[in-house]
């Protein structure tokens, strides 16, 4: 398989966001600064630094960060010779507020997410970041619970509002090769920015899912070393490495480096293997949000209800990030069922 793109690929590392989930939004100053100097050392483009819910998620509703955001980004920042520092906003979580104080900090581009249907929220986001001067990208989210032709014109949306990216992302870990390339191959026929893929692993799909996506024209990928992501997380990055290699694909990132990374500095910060457990495989069964997995196991234990039908349970009423309070209402109404 070759790019089908002639614009290079690129990668955004999302481990120190997405990662961020996965860790309860703990990460300290100085695991930032490791992770990313060794990031910046190995040639990775992009790296996102933000809580996991985006700018401004450090809230009782998302989970407090044990560190400001701000001084994440800034340490993240000081490290780096070659990467750019990527943030996330998810418009009403995040405010411009904070995309400003993360670009005088030093931030390059933004990502501005919104639920698939709802695009028209980031006109305001995409265009504020353009004037600062940084890369302005949109971020689809559940990508899977909209029918593709809702998809592509939430995406020329977000496109008019000035995003040089849309990504198709998927949230929920659930998309099937065919739906991947379905909506990747879309995009390409209705846009003529580039087009994303940010995937979760919650059905072992994930690598194989963002080959599709670079076959049909995806350009801007996103990764997380050793797997550290929301649900059994993201794409992982060593190994997409090693496979674009495999097909003759170098995209200018050291894989040893990478490798190295992985098993010496991330591997001994993570909290738990991001791995297809019972927990993420129903989420991906479910098409429910991978940031959901630690509220649902959370509100299993105090309600004494499997995590799992949580989960289900979510799915059928078609949750979408930002309705966290659901997830107790959910185990209080299973819990009372029993
Ligand atoms: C809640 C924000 C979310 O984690 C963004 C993201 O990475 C996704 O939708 O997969
Ligand atoms: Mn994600």
């Amino acid at each position: 398989m070759i790019p089908t793109s002639t614009v290079p690929v690129r990668i955004t590392e999302v481990c120190l966001r997405d990662g961020s989930h996965a860790v309860a939004h703990q990460f300290t100053v100085e695991q930032v600064r490791e992770v990313t100097r060794a990031l910046d050392d190995a040639g990775m483009h992009y790296i996102e630094v933000s809580h996991g819910d985006g700018l401004g998620g450090s809230t009782l509703q998302y989970g407090r960060s044990l560190v400001d955001e701000m001084k994440l980004i800034e340490a993240a920042v000081e490290q780096c010779k070659q990467s750019k520092v990527a943030v996330l906003l998810i418009p009403g979580i995040g405010t411009v507020h904070e995309l400003k104080q993360a670009h005088s900090l030093g931030a390059k581009l933004v990502r501005v997410a919104t639920h698939v249907t709802e695009a028209d929220v980031s006109a305001q986001h995409l265009q504020v970041a353009r004037e600062l001067g940084m890369e302005a990208l949109g971020f689809l989210m559940m990508a899977h619970s909209a029918p593709v032709d809702v998809l592509v014109e939430q995406a020329k949306l977000m496109e008019s509002y000035g995003a040089q990216a849309v990504y198709v992302t998927d949230s929920a870990g659930t998309l099937l090769p065919e739906q991947v390339q379905e909506r990747v191959r879309a995009l390409r026929n209705a846009v003529s920015c580039e087009i994303g893929f940010h995937a979760h692993n919650n059905l072992s799909l994930a690598v194989a899912n963002t080959l599709i996506a670079i076959q049909e024209g995806a350009t801007r990928i996103d990764s997380s070393v050793r797997c550290l992501g929301a649900g059994s997380g993201n794409t992982q990055t060593e190994a997409l490495l090693a496979v674009l290699e495999r097909r003759g694909v170098d995209l200018g990132i050291d894989l040893f480096k990478m490798m190295d990374l992985a098993e010496d500095i991330v591997a001994p910060i993570m909290h738990r293997v991001p791995e297809v457990n019972k927990g993420s495989l129903a989420m991906g069964f479910a098409g429910v949000y991978s940031s959901f997995l630690l509220h649902a196991e959370r509100a299993g234990k105090r309600f004494g209800v499997d995590p799992r039908n949580i989960l289900i349970e979510l799915g059928r009423r078609k949750a979408v990030g930002g309705q966290e309070d659901m997830i107790v209402d959910v185990a209080a109404e299973l819990a009372k069922q029993k």
